[in-house]
């Protein structure tokens, strides 16, 4: 028995006894007089458990009303999927009120509109007796309270800002990772906010909001939406996973397992529908988010040992939920105690499940983009020497040429060919010349400013695009090179190699149409360089002095 002062909306589990039925249902009489004869059993627990799809339960409370008027109190029996809930109030050896309610029957029968099970009842000074018959195929657990209705209220209106805090979280993830998906083309981001919006939905149904906001009438949905509902989920996780994954590169059998196993757990739903086994359904979906759970931890333990990048993410995120699962599991099934923390846990690990993989996601975009931007550094660079190759010095040549064209600034270009190499690749070997060649573009690196362009123009061939140098400057420079590539000292087991090169120098004139042409000039020179005995620089100012003499 309780009295007014324990009515604080805690579970008064303890203050209950209970019957289960064995074969036919009981009358409320019948179950009175095995009341009377003492048939029932008293609970040890806050929170009543009795497994899933269990015989229905008769539940007694004895009330002890020490006021001197009439209290209301509500009665909450804070659980949203149950079946059938009727409840008699029985004062003085008569029935003074009786509710029958459950999500088999539609929304508009509760009296009171919430998520759970409620009703305001009215106690006369003395005793009174609740008597409850509950029925479900579902996990039978029964948080039963009492509590003054305006307290009941702010208490139910605490618990709704909550789920609207998470609501609002997971939706925000939704949509931007929506917009990723309609802007990137990229399935995964879709996938994810597949799988969020399907576990909204699943968290929905679960808490009774769903029948209580989206589906009042549809009591037939509001049963079978639950193991719908969880086995769309997971399959949205599964396939989430493949694609985030990449499982069909990285685990070719998985990759196939985990599409056989959502089409049989799809195909054993849809026969559990068509023969309206409700019970059989249940237990496939938990069995279905069980075979889930591991799945996507195993997945998480694999990718990791494959050194995925984002798998410790997946990892991470896939512990997160399956701890969260694992504990609102067991408080259900009554092996851990019944609370709010324990049966929200699977929430809260959804939460962070949500927040890491859609870090994991960013994780992935960033590491992609940083891939591309190598791919197109590196696809403009010489291999061999690190410098811009002749593709790369086309783009930016052209653009350099159009400045100074448009402007009417001076731009000169050397190419230089270095002297003989074919002998030191035959006296000395191909590796040994290759390190000529990187000890000559170091050399350019180094001489040059940062704003000259110097790239590998063929095998042994360099060129140097000088902007805003006149020729007698570029000529200089073109000698100081020359000097130096003479000077430059490349010792190779023990043997020392020198080398010189040939160098042509021209600068664009006004009226030159095209780089190609300034270049095609400036290798002429080069060539007429090699003619002269090479080891020599050649450029247009000789030719014009040539002209003028
Ligand atoms: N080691 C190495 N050799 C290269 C590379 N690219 C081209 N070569 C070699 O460079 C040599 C160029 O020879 P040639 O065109 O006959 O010119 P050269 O021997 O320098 O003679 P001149 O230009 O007339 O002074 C060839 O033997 C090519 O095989 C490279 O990346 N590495």
């Amino acid at each position: 028995t309780v009295t007014l002062r324990q009515m604080d909306g805690r579970p008064l589990g303890t203050a209950t006894s209970y019957l289960q039925e064995t074969t036919a249902p009981l009358t409320l009489e019948q179950a009175l007089s095995a009341y009377g004869h003492g048939a029932f059993t008293a609970s040890l627990k806050p929170v009543l458990t009795f497994g899933i799809g269990p015989k229905p339960v008769w539940i007694h409370l004895g009330i002890d009303n020490d006021a001197a008027a009439t209290q209301i109190r509500r009665l909450t029996v804070g659980i949203s999927w149950l079946d059938h809930v009727d409840i008699y109030v029985r004062h003085d050896d008569r029935t003074t009120a009786t509710w029958r309610m459950g999500d088999r029957l539609p929304f508009a029968l509760r009296p009171i509109d919430s998520h759970v099970f409620a009703a305001d009842v009215g106690l006369p000074p003395g005793r009174s007796d609740l008597m409850l018959r509950i029925a479900t195929f579902d996990p039978m657990v029964l948080p039963i309270s009492l509590q003054a209705p305006a307290q009941a209220a702010s208490a139910e209106g605490r618990e709704s800002a909550s789920y609207a805090f998470i609501y609002g979280f997971m939706f925000a993830l939704l949509a931007y990772n929506l917009m990723l998906f309609i802007g990137m083309h990229a399935s995964r981001y879709g996938l994810y906010s597949l799988y969020l919006a399907t576990f909204m939905l699943t968290n929905v149904a679960y808490t009774g909001y769903g029948f209580q906001w989206l589906w009042p009438t549809h009591p037939g949905w509001t049963q079978w939406s639950q193991p719908t509902l969880m086995i769309l989920c997971a399959s949205c996780g599964l396939l989430f996973a493949r694609n985030f994954l990449d499982t069909h590169r990285h685990f070719p059998r998985l990759h196939r397992g985990i599409l056989a196993c959502i089409a049989i757990g799809a195909l054993a739903l849809v026969g559990t529908a068509l023969i309206d086994w409700q019970s059989a359904a249940l237990v496939l979906a938990f069995a279905f988010v069980t075979v889930f759970t591991v799945l996507m931890l195993g997945l998480g333990v694999l990718s990791v040992r494959a050194g995925l990048p984002a798998g410790r993410y997946f990892l991470l995120a896939a512990a997160c939920s399956m701890a969260g699962d694992v504990l609102t599991v067991l408080a259900v099934l009554g092996i851990v105690p019944f609370d709010d923390w324990t049966f929200r846990a699977a929430e809260a690990g959804m939460l962070l499940d949500a927040t890491l993989l859609a870090l994991a996601l960013t994780y992935q975009f960033r590491e992609g983009e940083e891939r591309r931007e190598k791919a197109e550094h590196l696809a403009r660079l010489d291999p061999l020497t690190g410098i811009n190759n002749r593709r790369s010095f086309d783009s930016i040549g052209e653009s350099i040429w159009s400045i100074a064209r448009r402007n009417d600034r001076h731009l000169s270009v050397i190419v230089l060919d270095l002297d003989h190499f074919k002998r030191i690749n035959d006296a000395h070997g191909h590796a040994c010349g290759d390190e000529v060649l990187k000890a000559t573009a170091n050399l350019l690196h180094q001489t040059l400013r940062d704003s000259d362009i110097i790239a590998r123009w063929g095998g042994e061939e360099f060129i140097v695009l000088l902007p805003e140098t006149g020729l007698a400057e570029a000529v200089a420079l073109a000698e100081r090179l020359r000097d130096a590539i003479a000077n430059l000292c490349i010792i190779r087991q023990g043997v020392s190699i020198k080398i010189t090169a040939s160098l042509g120098v021209t600068e664009r004139r006004p009226g030159q149409q095209t780089l190609e042409a300034l270049i095609a000039e400036a290798d002429h020179l080069m060539y007429q360089a090699k003619d002269l005995e090479r080891n020599r620089v050649c450029h247009t100012m000789e030719k014009e002095m040539e002209v003028d003499g």
